[in-house]
């Protein structure tokens, strides 16, 4: 099996430049859910990413604890309860593509909220499966819904998914697993590994002054708001995880630690210079 390196030819591809006749509905709807009243923040940052990556629309749904939170940090979402069942039925139907699970907690709130986004998600949308949203589907054996699906696991949350211990994830039990479940897997780490249809790609950049809590909200968040613009679902990720991790890098040259925020007001620079043609 061979490793792809994900390269930049591969974002170019993907980071088209925005057309002059367009509007924020050409751009995608991004439904955001989780941030139960523990981790506002983890869906607060979840939500900043898909804004700053360029999604057209974005909603939140989270507890109501932290809508004034939310608002205040980004009045470009809109918001809604969680509790508020009908209306998230509604959100999740009308989404180009949900990121649901950081910070949504695995308690009996967190598996009614992720049931109810199971039960109306359908095959044309993508649905990005973060944090405890990944153990809930693993804890009660949830069945998944025909969408296009994202999986975004560390690797302890890859061992719960998949069942295989972390000191036993190598490439090929990694591969057989992701087979298994299906969809898109985003098994992240230092050198994070992508597996999708047989293929793996690795991401080349990353650095520990990304190892501060928020990174994989604001990665999940990016990929929700990449992949509501592009329709290629597999570069949409690719590409998101590579500039995650590149203006980590940049950044860490002269950080110590790199803050998810930091990274999220970062996106709209890097996306520009990938939709310019190249130069030399
Ligand atoms: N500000 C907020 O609101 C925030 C809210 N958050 C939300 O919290 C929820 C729970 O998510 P979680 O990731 O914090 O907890 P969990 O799934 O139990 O994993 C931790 C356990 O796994 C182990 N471990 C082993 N390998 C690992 C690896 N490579 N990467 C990471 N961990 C690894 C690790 O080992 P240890 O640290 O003990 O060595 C530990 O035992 C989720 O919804 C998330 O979105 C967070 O995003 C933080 C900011
Ligand atoms: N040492 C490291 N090198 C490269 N990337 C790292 C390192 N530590 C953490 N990361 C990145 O940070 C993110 C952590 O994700 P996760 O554990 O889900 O964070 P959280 O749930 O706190 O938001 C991943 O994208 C991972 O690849
Ligand atoms: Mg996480």
């Amino acid at each position: 099996m061979s490793i792809q390196p994900i390269t930049e030819a591969m974002l170019r591809n993907v980071i088209a430049p925005r057309l002059a006749d367009s509007h924020k509905g050409t751009y995608g709807r991004l439904t955001l859910i989780g941030g139960n009243a523990q981790f506002g923040g983890a869906i607060i940052m979840a939500t900043t990413a898909g804004i700053y990556s360029g999604a057209g629309l974005t909603t939140t749904i989270t507890d109501p604890a932290n809508v004034t939170a939310l608002h205040t940090r980004m009045p470009e979402a809109m918001v809604v309860d969680f509790n508020n069942q009908a209306k998230l039925k509604e959100l999740v139907r009308g989404a180009t593509s949900i990121v649901v699970g950081p910070g949504l907690g695995n308690d009996d709130q967190g598996l009614r909220i992720l049931k109810d986004v199971f039960e109306v998600v359908s095959e044309k949308q993508v649905l990005i499966i973060d944090g405890s949203a990944i153990d809930l589907v693993a804890t009660h054996s949830l069945m998944l819904p025909a969408a296009k699906l994202i999986f975004t696991p560390h690797e302890m949350e890859w061992q719960r998914l998949s069942g295989i211990p972390i000191a036993e994830q190598t490439v090929a039990n990694n591969l057989q697993a992701a087979a298994k479940i299906g969809g898109i897997i985003v098994l992240k780490k230092h050198h994070t590994q992508i597996a999708s249809d047989g293929q793996l790609f690795e991401n080349p950049g990353g650095t520990p002054a990304m190892a501060t809590g928020g990174m994989g909200d604001t990665l999940a968040g990016m990929i929700g708001g990449f992949t509501a613009q592009f329709a290629d679902t597999l570069g949409a990720v690719l590409a998101a995880v590579y500039i995650h991790s590149q203006i980590a890098d940049d950044l860490a040259h002269n950080a110590y630690v790199v803050l998810p925020t930091q990274i999220s007001e970062e996106i709209p620079w890097y996306m520009k210079q990938y939709s310019l043609p190249k130069t030399n």
